[in-house]
């Protein structure tokens, strides 16, 4: 048997090309983001050689379609370029004993550089070392097709000054990546808050493109330079005054998020080197609608949706932050996850909670504000935050049948605080506790039967779901004679009421004013609670609660038989008259419960309108004509079926 060669592994350019640019990177755009980097790590290398050395990037987009990157970095020697720029994979920025970027560079993994054949057939690097700035420039052309060559430059050429210039060709149809207008939007995406002096050279009007980079490296004639980076983090700048910062941090929100901030929140991490601010929302964003951040690593942006730095409950705020001490993934557009970000995250979400609590305490204006706009926000935190839950039953208003109040105000008025879980049980129990002063809550709403359910948890005896006794505790059964004295009159009730799908029942409550309730007998759950309370309840009430039990018709109509309106109504002879007031206690109840008047309701309504208009101008003129007409005409009681 032969002994087996060791074989270097060959690498197909193209097809690491195509992963990083389909498969890692989010599109051709992230190669400015690669070069301004690499630019940025080499003016830190050399700076840690010589700390007063220059800082700074230039940018210039050439007329014949190709850019140059010009940095004052640390450049590379001929072994460098030879070792560095030919081996995917290798990079100068990696601890070789902790396998892990260092600390001070944004690079690590070696693959940047190969992100520019997204957009170039060709990249070029020009280089003179920092460290060997005697020795000749060196000039590294690599193709897409994976070949490169590595030459020395005449020592009599130019004189090169130390750092390096790429240059990229553009590929076929990528042209407009390097464009000048292109060029210029994506450096001050991604570096506008690099610590160097990032520029774009820019035309001015009637300037000559094709002329030739000065070798001072100063703009070409009808050029100008525009600075992309500022020297501070917007945050971190010393403004005369807290008003002058708040005034520029409400600035930067408006052109980097696009709305002006409620208010603003400091953010500072310092295990994660994390500093910045959160923005809170203008108007509500419906939950979950939030929870994308601004985020930049070492000052270079990781991206402007980077998602998962808060929790799902602080979806009204939007954050802009940097981080020295996170670690991005290889394609350096989202976090990576190791238990600094989940201590970063922790911290952050405590900030924003704390502001919040803080903020909900002080009675402002702006806390109104916050109530106003973000009360969902505040309900989502309350289900998992004792101390929310706490504070929201003292600021959050509440639908109830005794007007808006809060939970507090709710248990301090009544001892109590009973809910509906739904809406349909709020609308249907409504009318007849607010007629009887019992304050319900409506938890129908997003959050609140979740959260209402926290507190009655965490307090059984004050707070509690409404149950099947609620409604029986407020509707009395009338005498076994007052029953039969108006059995046939709720059977002919009974008859009209039958196409509305609603069934007639005969009770007495208080008060006497309101003359019938409607409810409705769909709802599952209360039909349990039903059957369970009639089990237990002795018979009277058993046969109160048999009748909305019964699952005959949707909805029910109870006439109050303490009402005069209803025992009227009740005594009047079957007829026109008598279906007309019935119809219109229908659809008064209907009101009352909150449900919309369809066609059907509103015609039932004109129609019996009609109907006691004429019954009533009759009796009004029968009246008039004294006794004998009266006698003559017959009541309306003639009219009986
Ligand atoms: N402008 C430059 N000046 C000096 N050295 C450079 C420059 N550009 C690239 N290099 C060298 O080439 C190496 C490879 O660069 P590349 O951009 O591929 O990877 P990286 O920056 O090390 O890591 P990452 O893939 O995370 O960007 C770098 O580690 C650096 O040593």
């Amino acid at each position: 048997m032969t002994d087996p060669a060791a074989q270097a592994f060959q690498v197909d350019l193209h097809g690491v090309v195509d992963l990083l640019a389909r498969h890692l990177y989010s599109g051709p755009r992230v190669y400015v983001r690669e070069l301004l980097q690499n630019g940025v790590d080499a003016i830190t290398a050399r700076r840690a050689l010589d700390p007063d050395a220059p800082a700074t990037v230039r940018l210039r987009p050439l007329a014949d379609g190709s850019l140059l990157v010009v940095d004052s970095g640390v450049g590379l020697t001929r072994a460098e370029a030879e070792e560095l720029l030919a081996t995917v994979g290798r990079s100068s920025k990696r601890d070789l004993d902790l396998g892990l970027g260092r600390e001070e560079f944004l690079g690590q993994f070696g693959i940047g550089l190969l992100s520019a054949f997204m957009v170039a057939d060709e990249i070029e690097l020009v280089s003179r070392s920092a460290r060997e700035p005697d020795a000749p420039a060196v000039r590294w052309r690599g193709h897409a097709d994976g070949s490169y060559d590595l030459v020395e430059l005449p020592a009599d050429g130019p004189a090169l000054p130390v750092g390096s210039t790429v240059r990229l060709r553009p590929r076929r149809d990528m042209e407009h990546w390097l464009a000048g207008e292109t060029v210029a939007a994506l450096a001050a995406e991604f570096g506008s808050l690099l610590p160097v002096d990032l520029a774009v050279e820019v035309p001015l009007s009637g300037a000559d493109a094709a002329a030739p980079p000065p070798a001072d490296g100063g703009p070409r004639p009808g050029h100008v330079w525009r600075r992309v980076s500022a020297p501070d983090l917007p945050w971190a700048r010393t403004y005369p005054d807290e008003a002058a910062r708040s005034r520029a941090l409400v600035r930067y929100c408006e052109t980097t998020f696009g709305f002006t901030p409620l208010a603003h929140v400091d953010l500072e991490v310092p295990l994660a080197g994390v500093t910045g601010v959160a923005f809170v929302l203008p108007a509500a964003v419906p939950p979950g609608g939030g929870g994308s951040h601004r985020v930049s690593l070492k000052r270079m942006l990781l991206g402007t949706r980077v998602e998962g730095l808060l929790p799902d409950w602080a979806f009204f705020v939007r954050c802009a932050i940097d981080a020295t001490g996170l670690r991005p993934t290889a394609s350096r557009e989202q976090l990576y996850t190791d238990e600094v970000l989940l201590a970063t995250q922790e911290a952050l979400a405590g900030a924003v909670r704390d502001w919040t609590l803080t903020t909900l305490e002080s009675s402002t204006t702006l806390a109104q504000q916050f109530v106003a706009t973000h009360h969902l926000a505040v309900r989502s935190l309350a289900l998992t935050d004792d101390t929310m839950l706490d504070l929201a039953s003292r600021i959050l208003p509440y639908e109830t049948t005794d007007g808006t109040l809060t939970l507090a105000e709710v248990a301090a008025e009544h001892g109590r605080v009973v809910y509906a879980p739904t809406l349909e049980e709020y609308k249907r129990i409504a009318p007849v506790a607010r007629a009887q002063g019992i304050a319900v809550v409506n938890a129908g709403y997003v959050y609140d039967a979740d959260l209402l359910a926290r507190y009655a948890r965490r307090s059984p005896g004050e707070v509690r779901p409404l149950g099947a006794g609620d409604i029986a505790q407020v509707l009395g059964t009338v005498t076994p004679e007052r029953e039969l004295a108006t059995l046939d009159a709720v059977r002919a009730g009974g008859d009209v009421l039958r196409p509305l799908d609603t069934d007639l029942v005969l009770r007495t409550f208080e008060p006497a004013s309101l003359p019938a309730v409607l409810l409705h007998d769909r709802d599952g759950d209360h039909q349990r609670d039903l059957q369970a309370a009639m089990s237990e309840a002795d018979d009277v009430w058993s046969d109160v609660l048999a009748g909305f039990a019964a699952p005959a018709a949707a909805r029910q109509l109870v006439l109050n038989d303490a009402s005069p309106l209803v025992r009227d109504l009740l005594a009047a002879p079957v007829g026109e008259v008598f279906t007309a007031g019935l119809r219109s206690l229908y659809v008064s109840a209907l009101l009352l419960a909150g449900e919309p008047l369809r066609a059907r309701e509103s015609e039932l309504m004109t129609g019996s309108m009609s109907v006691l208009l004429r019954a009533g101008l009759d009796g009004g003129r029968r009246a008039a004509a004294g006794p004998d007409d009266e006698a003559a005409g017959g009541p309306a009681g003639e009219e009986r079926a």
